[in-house]
């Protein structure tokens, strides 16, 4: 028996159990939280209090579904148990979480963990779903029959929290002897014997079989019909929300943005101060921060979908799909995430068991449209239809864009996997269908608020640099003309432009916008920026009193000989580009990271890049061979 206080914890269990449940309420933390399989793909570590006030620490592991590793998330799992995390012990106490209400699935996990012969406590999760269930469970005989602490709990209401402490305290529970497996060869079946012993006894389920509202539900959602139009139906209500509800807080931020230059042009003398804050500064900020709205609904449509239960289902329709790509179901959910941002979508191919085709998946992830490329799609999507945000035809031109880049990137991870061949041990694909929950609001309203917060703190320190090192760019060096235009070409800017523009030219776009693409490889949303730097420091004074929107200013300009530069067939050139290209750095370095090389990252750049730049090529010449202008 340990007499020592423990000072390191580890949350163990199968995947979706509420570990990290467990662990944001232990710990105060806002780890990410979802209603389906391998959520956590990496070690999470934070503090808790014991009742005494003791400081320890608790790691949340990546579910798995038993102690012979098969994913690498799993293997995390593995290798915290036995001390061979970097920088980690053993832990000194391992908490087994288990969702009660399907324990004899869950047992021969928490067997497998007390055959390591670590002191355990067992969180019995989910206690609310076992009882409506119908399932009767006898915690007092299930930790006589296991010979540890057992702890009922409701982790996402906090219940159970505060008994659950009092284990962490000396002594510890004594370490059970595994009686199970003794006199037996085979200890996969020594485990199921005493498993459903302890059933018998401890977890007795109710007689007759009945159909859940989950089970229920499914009925339709699943359907092979009615299911896919559900499915098409909740996307496309995502698109159009977007759009459509985005639209009244944008028009407060543009107002207020408005508003406010007008304000500092009154302070500041006309001149380069003025030209710098109110161009370079409020309107370079300024044109991605009033895309704010659209990244808060995004994320929040993305967590609710998350946390209801329904996106293994939609993991669980695409299957088929994704089997005609050469992937997996378990694909689906990683490649999903990456709408939101290809990172946590590549950290989260850490579940995929079969290596190639975790490979595979993190090389297309990018082409799931993230929410960095939705700021330059709303610049550009209001212009093609020459009308404001907001209406169902742009929310179908938006739906179309998402579904081109996830059907080529479904096209390339065919070709590529058939490139890589057959995997050298064969995989399962096993995805589980939780039940229904209510979305865990608390949480999805704290994770939103971070994307948020993330969002406008990225706009107020790279994108403000950027902004400034721009606007001085298309500023200097000055000439005497007084004429913008000749200005703009005169400042480095503009001979940058100069030098870009024979690459462009052939996709339909001038050096100005060319310029603006190439900045744009710093990060996506620059290219807002970049455009509204370079129209607005072009505008004549007079033009200041009537500050009219970026997108309007950039409506009008021409080609040198008086042609408009902005043509639909031009404007869906730009939009195929920012489709395909690959123009984000932190991405690339966990792509580096993951598949353990930069060749892959490099590759994957040069592939989307010049990809792009193809397809763009193709779309306006074609197009103008077709005769569309
Ligand atoms: N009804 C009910 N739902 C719960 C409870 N605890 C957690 N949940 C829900 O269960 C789902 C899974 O929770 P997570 O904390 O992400 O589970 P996890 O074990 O960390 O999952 P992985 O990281 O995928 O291994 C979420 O939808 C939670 O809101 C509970 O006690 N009762
Ligand atoms: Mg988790």
């Amino acid at each position: 028996m340990s007499e020592s206080l423990p000072a390191l914890i580890a949350l163990v269990g199968n995947p979706n159990v509420g570990k990290t449940t467990l662990f944001n309420a232990l710990t105060g933390s806002s780890q990410k939280v979802g209603n389906y399989a391998g959520v956590t793909v990496a070690v999470k570590s934070g503090e808790t209090y014991t009742p005494h006030g003791n400081k320890v620490r608790v790691l949340d592991l990546p579910g798995c579904y038993s102690l012979n590793a098969n994913s690498l998330d799993e293997q995390v799992a593995v290798d915290a148990l036995n001390g061979q995390l970097k920088g980690e012990s053993v832990p000194d106490l391992v908490v087994c979480v288990v969702d009660s209400s399907s324990l004899e699935r869950q047992l021969p996990l928490t067997l497998q963990v007390l055959e390591l012969g670590l002191p355990c406590v067992m969180a019995l999760n989910m206690v609310d779903v076992a009882e409506k269930s119908g399932l009767r469970l006898d915690p007092v005989k299930l930790s006589e029959e296991l010979g540890i602490p057992v702890i009922p709990m409701q982790a996402n209401a906090g219940k159970g929290l505060v008994q659950l402490k009092q284990t962490f305290r000396a002594p510890l529970p004594p370490v059970r002897e595994s009686s199970w497996l003794h006199h037996h060869e085979d200890s996969d079946k020594a485990r199921r014997a005493f498993i459903d012993q302890i059933c018998e006894v401890a977890a007795r389920r109710p007689d007759a079989h009945q159909l859940t509202v989950s089970d229920r539900i499914d009925t339709y959602l699943l359907h092979p019909v009615y299911g896919w139009l559900a499915f098409a139906g909740i996307l496309f209500t995502v698109f159009w929300a977007i759009f459509s509800f985005a639209k009244i807080p944008m028009g407060w931020i543009e107002a207020g943005q408005g508003a406010f230059g007008n304000w500092v042009s009154t302070l500041i003398p006309a001149g380069d101060l003025q030209s710098l804050i109110v161009d370079g500064i409020i309107g370079g900020v300024g044109g991605v921060i009033v895309f704010l709205p659209q990244i808060v609904l995004l994320f929040l449509f993305i967590g609710l979908l998350e946390s209801s239960g329904y996106m293994a289902r939609a993991a669980f329709l695409m299957d088929s799909i994704m089997a005609k790509a050469g992937l997996s179901g378990k694909a689906f959910l990683p490649l999903f995430s990456s709408y939101a941002c290809a990172i946590p979508g590549v950290m989260a191919t850490r579940t995929i068991d079969s290596p190639k085709e975790r490979l595979v998946t993190i090389f297309v992830a990018p082409w799931m449209s993230c929410s960095a490329r939705l700021p330059v799609y709303f610049l550009i999507v209001p212009m093609l239809l020459s009308e404001k945000e907001g209406s169902w035809k742009q929310a179908l031109i938006l739906f179309g864009i998402y579904i081109l880049g996830t059907a080529s990137a479904f096209v390339i991870a065919r070709l590529l996997r058939g490139r890589l061949g057959p995997d050298d041990k064969p995989n399962h694909f096993l995805l589980e269908l939780p039940p229904y929950r209510k979305p865990q609001w608390s949480y999805i309203f704290r994770h939103v608020a971070d994307r948020a917060w993330a969002f406008v703190g990225k706009a107020g320190t790279i994108i403000l640099g950027l902004s400034i090192l721009l606007w001085a760019l298309s500023t200097y060096p000055k000439s005497d003309s007084e004429s913008p235009t000749e200005q703009l070409e005169h400042s480095a800017m503009g001979r940058i432009g100069f030098v870009i523009e024979p690459v462009v030219k052939p996709l339909g776009f001038d050096g100005r916008v060319g310029t603006s693409i190439l900045t744009s490889f710093a990060a996506r949303e620059v290219f807002n920026t970049s455009m509204a730097i370079i129209f607005n420091v072009e505008e004549t004074d007079d033009e200041v009193e009537t500050r009219i929107h970026i997108r309007e200013k950039i409506a009008q300009a021409k080609w040198p000989d008086g042609r408009p530069l902005f043509t639909p067939l031009s404007l869906v050139s730009l939009l195929v580009f920012y489709i395909y290209a690959m123009q984000c750095l932190p991405t690339s370095a966990v792509v580096a990271r993951e598949s353990g090389s930069w060749k892959w990252a490099i590759g994957q750049f040069l592939f989307m890049s010049g990809f792009a730049y193809v397809a763009s090529l193709i779309v306006f010449q074609v197009g103008r061979m077709l005769g569309f202008s």
